[in-house]
This record gives structure tokens, sequence and C-alpha cells, in this order.
């Protein structure tokens, strides 16, 4: 530890110009926002791109550029840059990193340059991904689980160099995200301050710790699938292609297994959903601890909780394969593993709930966003009990049940966290409050919003409108009042879209002119508010590291007045704070 405990070490990596201070920047603040907004700027990319799909499956034909092929584009962009781009590389690369550090008590990162290196591939793989847009035959619209053979047989968009392009950028943002996580894991076990033992921090440094590790395990097998299907499709081998007939022509494909590419991603994809999913359960927690003024009901439970999450996600890959034909023994075990990750998933939100109880409730904006993810992510884990139970899903797959499924859960639950978040350790990003009154109304907007988009979506799926379908004409057992369905889903979603717009402007004013904030304005008992100067500068905490004396959860503590008792607080000090407290009552009365 000693090469953080100095603030002489620290200067070897010191910015010495502008651009050292904001461009090459080794800073885990500056590379964090860095990660941010590029994160933000390529969602806003896929938002778009989801009203697009929505303005053709709501109102048909009324874009013209947007025929099958271009819809299937917009899909798979849509899917893999939410999914990756957007909320792995933010809760990661722009949250893990703001927070790590100020929440263990480091200086910054144990690996600046490995730390600055892995924005960097972020960048370069973004921009690969983009390039997508600009070559002949566009994007790949294979869909975002990118299936061989179809994603490199001819017929399907992009087979040209779409598919190429996104399979290399897949394998860079690997790269990125394994520099990342090895930095966050070694972060939380190697530089915690005095005192931070490991069940004192935060339950936000435990989700991004777990997802980072869950991220270090997972990505390989995406990575060697893309790395398999890259020489599929350019240097002719069969790692996943079968012998197949395509427009007439035999392929000079033969023996490869499809199946083998699904296992594989979904081997990722499912812990995926849960790299995204931890540091949300872990932020969340925080906001309603600070919210509510109340220690966190349970904390070593909840540790736990994402730790069995964690493990468990690796067993259960096969709950998105019902339908490919394996053997009916595999979807008995692959249900079992699935409803047992139910329990600690459950157990999080009684315990969130049971947080709440008797709570000192403020109905901030941070805390509005926290609650509405409780409610959301209920509704979504709800209907994922439905599609875990292979005789329940198979006739529910491929459906809108099940893009609203994922959309409430992935989509939705993890948005409303990042916005949150965003209000909530935005003024110590900045120094500057967030407008409250924007805020409320985009809150609104935006919940009551997606409520109107995926609601009614179930019920699509319940009627079997089937995903991933351009237009749905001459279906009969479609009825003809889905139509009307889809175009009110449409116009909630375009207003959800629009929406965002208030929010980028909060952000923007804010940012100059906002609120002052002063320090600690939540009043919060982390160590990330107790920071000698905000925004921190580098290196956090001037001459001396903080001490930790004991959990960040200390809210509404008896026999102090002050409602909070921070992390750096000992038990003499509080034994001070209370005697004066004390005396200052007897005196008055
Ligand atoms: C109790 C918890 C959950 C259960 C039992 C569950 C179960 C399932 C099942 C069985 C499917 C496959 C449906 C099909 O394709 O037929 C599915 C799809 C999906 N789930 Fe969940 N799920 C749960 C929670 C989550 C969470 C927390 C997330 C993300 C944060 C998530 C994200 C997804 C995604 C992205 C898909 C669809 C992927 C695709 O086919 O494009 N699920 N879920
Ligand atoms: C206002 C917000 C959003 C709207 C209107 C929207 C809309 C859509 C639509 C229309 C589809 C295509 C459905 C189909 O044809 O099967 C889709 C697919 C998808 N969306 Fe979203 N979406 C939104 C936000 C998000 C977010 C935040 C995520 C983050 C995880 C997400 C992840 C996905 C995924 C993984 C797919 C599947 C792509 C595929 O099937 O290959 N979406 N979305
Ligand atoms: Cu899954």
């Amino acid at each position: 530890m000693a090469h953080v405990e100095h603030a002489e070490a620290d200067a070897l990596h010191e910015p010495k110009s502008f651009l050292t201070r904001y461009i090459w920047s080794q800073d885990h603040k500056v590379i964090a926002i860095q990660y941010s907004l590029t994160a933000i700027f390529v969602g806003l990319i896929a938002l778009v791109l989801s009203g697009l799909m929505r303005m053709q499956i709501g109102f048909p034909g009324s874009l013209e550029f947007m025929d099958p092929a271009a819809y299937y584009q917009a899909m798979t962009m849509h899917g893999m840059i939410m999914v990756i781009y957007l909320l792995t590389a933010l809760f990661l690369g722009g949250f893990g990193n703001y927070l790590i550090p100020l929440m263990v008590g480091a200086r910054d990162m144990v690996f600046p340059y490995v730390n600055m290196l892995s924005y960097w591939f972020y960048l370069l793989s973004v921009l690969v991904l983009l390039a997508g847009f600009f070559v002949p035959g566009g994007p790949t619209g294979a869909g975002w689980t990118l299936y061989p053979p179809q994603a490199i047989t001819q017929g399907t968009p992009g087979t040209e160099w779409g598919i190429v392009l996104m399979l290399v950028s897949l394998a860079i943002f690997i790269v990125a995200a394994t520099m990342g996580g090895l930095n966050y894991v070694t972060t939380v076990l190697q530089a915690r301050t005095r005192g931070m033992t490991l069940l004192r921090m935060p339950l936000s440094v435990w989700g991004i710790f777990m997802a980072s590790i869950l991220a270090l395990l997972a990505f390989p097998a995406l990575l060697v699938s893309a790395v398999m299907m890259l020489f599929d499709r350019l240097l002719g081998t069969s790692f996943f292609m079968p012998a197949l007939i395509s427009m007439g022509q035999p392929l000079e494909h033969q023996g490869g297994s499809p199946i083998l590419f699904q296992h594989l991603f979904w081997f990722f994809g499912h812990p995926e959903v849960y790299i995204v999913a931890l540091p949300a359960f872990g932020l969340v927690s925080d906001l309603i601890s600070t919210h509510a003024r109340k220690n966190i009901f349970g904390y070593r439970m909840m540790v736990w909780a994402i730790v069995a999450i964690g493990v468990l996600s690796f067993v259960v890959w096969a709950h998105h394969m019902y339908v490919s034909g394996m053997n009916p023994y595999f979807g008995f075990f692959f249900a079992i593993t699935t409803l047992i990750i139910a329990v600690p998933t459950a157990l999080k939100v009684y315990n969130w709930t049971l947080t709440l109880w008797h709570g000192d409730i403020h109905l901030t904006v941070p805390m509005l966003f926290a609650l509405a993810f409780i409610v959301t992510f209920l509704v979504g884990g709800l209907t994922g009990l439905f599609l875990g139970n292979v005789i329940v899903d198979i006739p529910l797959s491929d459906t809108y049940f099940v893009v609203a499924h994922f959309h409430m859960v992935m989509g939705v639950a993890p948005i409303l966290v990042v916005f949150g978040s965003l209000y909530h350790w935005f003024p110590k990003v900045t120094g500057r409050m967030l407008d409250d009154r924007l805020g409320k109304l985009h809150f609104w907007i935006t919940f009551l919003g997606t409520y109107a988009i995926y609601f009614p979506m179930h019920y699509l799926g319940f009627l079997g409108m089937p995903r991933r379908y351009y237009a749905y004409p001459d279906y009969e057992f479609i009825p003809a009042s889905a139509q009307d369905l889809n175009a009110f889903i449409t116009v909630a979603a375009l207003t959800v879209g629009v929406a965002q717009l208030l929010f980028l402007y909060n952000l923007a004013w804010s940012t100059f002119k906002g609120r002052p904030a002063g320090g600690n304005p939540w009043k919060a008992a982390s160590l990330e508010w107790q920071t000698p100067d905000t925004p921190p500068v580098h290196g956090n905490w001037r001459e001396s590291l903080p001490v930790v004396h004991r959990w960040p959860y200390d809210y509404s503590v008896p026999g102090v007045r002050q409602d909070f008792v921070p992390q750096t607080v000992s038990e003499e000090e509080l034994e001070r704070m209370r005697e004066a407290d004390r005396a200052a009552t007897e005196q008055k009365s």
C-alpha cells in the first residue's frame, strides 16, 4: 500500500499541461468523465435508432428509408450499444472510475496509466463500431446476439463490412474492459485506506467490484467467439458454420456448430446482464440509505447476495436457449438454477423495502429515481420468473413479452439508477447542484412514459406478436387493434426520447450556472463526501489519507443531533458529539 500512502508518489502522474490534465489524463476522475460523456453520446445514437424503429412499428411505412434491412441494422446497433457501449461502459468506466478511489479512500486507481489506456481503447471501439454506418452495406443487421450462420451469410444486412467491424469493435472493447476491470479489482483489494475493511465498503463499491470480476470472467467467452466468427467470415474456417446451401449454391463451410456459438454467447451474455445489474444494485442501495436517512437493512446479507448472484449468473446461461432444441434434462437443470438466482435477487428487494420502512424519506430527485427503480425491477424480475420456466417460456420466447421483460429489467431499471446516481453525485463532480424542478419533470415523464411503453408490450407478447419483425401484415392471430396499441407505444416512446433533452439541458446549464453545492449537500456519511476539496483535486486527499472508523450507513444514530456520522468519525469523537448534544439540551430545559 506504500505506493498510494504518500502524496509524493502521486506526483509521478501529476498533470503538467492542459493536454495531460484533460486529454491524456491519468486522473481517475477525468477518465470517469471522459467515459461517461462518450457513453452518453453513443447512448443518444441508440436512443434515436429506437425512435426510428418505433416509427416503423407504430406507423408502418412512415419513414421512407426504413426498409427491412435498415430496421434490422437499427435494431442490432440499438441493442448492442445500449447493453455494451452505454450501460457497461457507464457503470464500470464512468461510475466505477469516479467512485472506487474516492469511496475506499485511495488517491487514484492502482494503475493510472492502464486506466488511461482503457478509456482510449474504449473510444477506439466506439469509433470502429460507428464506422459501420459509413461502409458499403452498412452496419450488421444480425441482431445483438449475432447468431451464426445468419450473421455472416449473404442475405443478412451488413455481411460485407458491418459484421467485421462489429466483431473487431467488440474485441477492442473487451481489451478496454479488461484493463479497466483489473484496475477496479486491484484497487478495491489493495488500495483501501486505513480502517476501510471489506465489510465497511459502501454497497456501490461491492456492486462494481463484483461486476468487474464478472466482466473479467465472462468477456473472454465473447472474445473467443468474436475471433472465431471473424475467422469463419474472413478465412473460411468453420467453427460455427455447418454445411449450408445459400442462394442455390453450397457454401464452402461444413461441420461447424451454430449451437456452440449460442453457448459461448450466452455464457458471456447472461453474466453481462448482471454486469449491468450489480452496479445498479449497489448504487441504488446507497441512494436509498442516504435519502431515507436510515442504515441499509441487512448489509451483510446484501453483500452476500451480490456475491451469490455473481457466482450463480455463470450457471444459468442456457435459459436463453430453451427453444434451441437442447436435451430436455438441460432445460430442467437451467430452469432450476434460474429460479434459484431469484432468491438472492428477491432478498435485495426485501432489504431495500425494509431500509425504507420507518425511514425519514426525502423525496429528492435521486430518491424518486431510486424508488422507481425498485418498482420497475420488481416488475421485470417477476416476468423473468415466468420466462425461467421452460414450459411457460416456449410459447413466449421471441415474442414482445421477452422484449418487455428485458427492457424493464435491463433497459429501464438500470437507466433509472444511472439518472438517480447522476443527480446524486453531480454535485461532487462539479461542485454544483442539478436543477431540481427540471429534474422532477424529467423524472415523471421518464418514469410514467416508460410504463406507457413497456406495459402494453407484455400484452402484445401474449397476443403472439413476434419480436424482430419489421412489419405484421396478414397475421390472422394478431387482432387489428394491436396496431393502435403499437401507435400508442410509439407516441410514448418518442415523448420519453424527447424528454431526455431536458436532462441534457440540465447537465449543461447546471455545470456552469447551477446552485453551488458545498462539499456534502445530501449530508451523506460515505467517504467520497468527506474530501477536503469539492470537486476533489488530483490525488483526492491533500497530505494525508482519511482514516475510517465505521461503516458508511450511520444515519439517524441515537443520541446525536446531526443525523449522520461520517465514516471518518471515531468512537471518541462520536462520544464527544453525544456529550455536547446532551449538554445543549440540558441547558435549554
Ligand atoms: C429473476 C430474475 C430473472 C429471470 C428468471 C430471467 C429469465 C429470463 C429468461 C428465461 C429469458 C429468456 C427468454 C427467451 O428468450 O425466451 C430472459 C431474457 C432476458 N433477460 Fe432475464 N431474467 C431475470 C432477470 C434479468 C435481469 C436482472 C436482467 C438484466 C439486468 C435480464 C436481462 C435479460 C435480457 C437482456 C434478456 C433477453 C436477451 C435477448 O434474447 O435478446 N433478466 N430472462
Ligand atoms: C425509450 C427507450 C427505448 C425504446 C423505445 C426501445 C425500443 C426498442 C425496439 C423497438 C426494439 C426492437 C424490438 C424488436 O423488433 O424485436 C428494441 C430492441 C432492443 N433494445 Fe431497446 N429501446 C429502448 C431502450 C433500451 C435500453 C435502455 C436498452 C438497454 C439495455 C435496450 C436494449 C435493447 C435490446 C438488447 C434489444 C434487442 C435487440 C435485438 O433483438 O437484437 N433498449 N428496443
Ligand atoms: Cu439470462
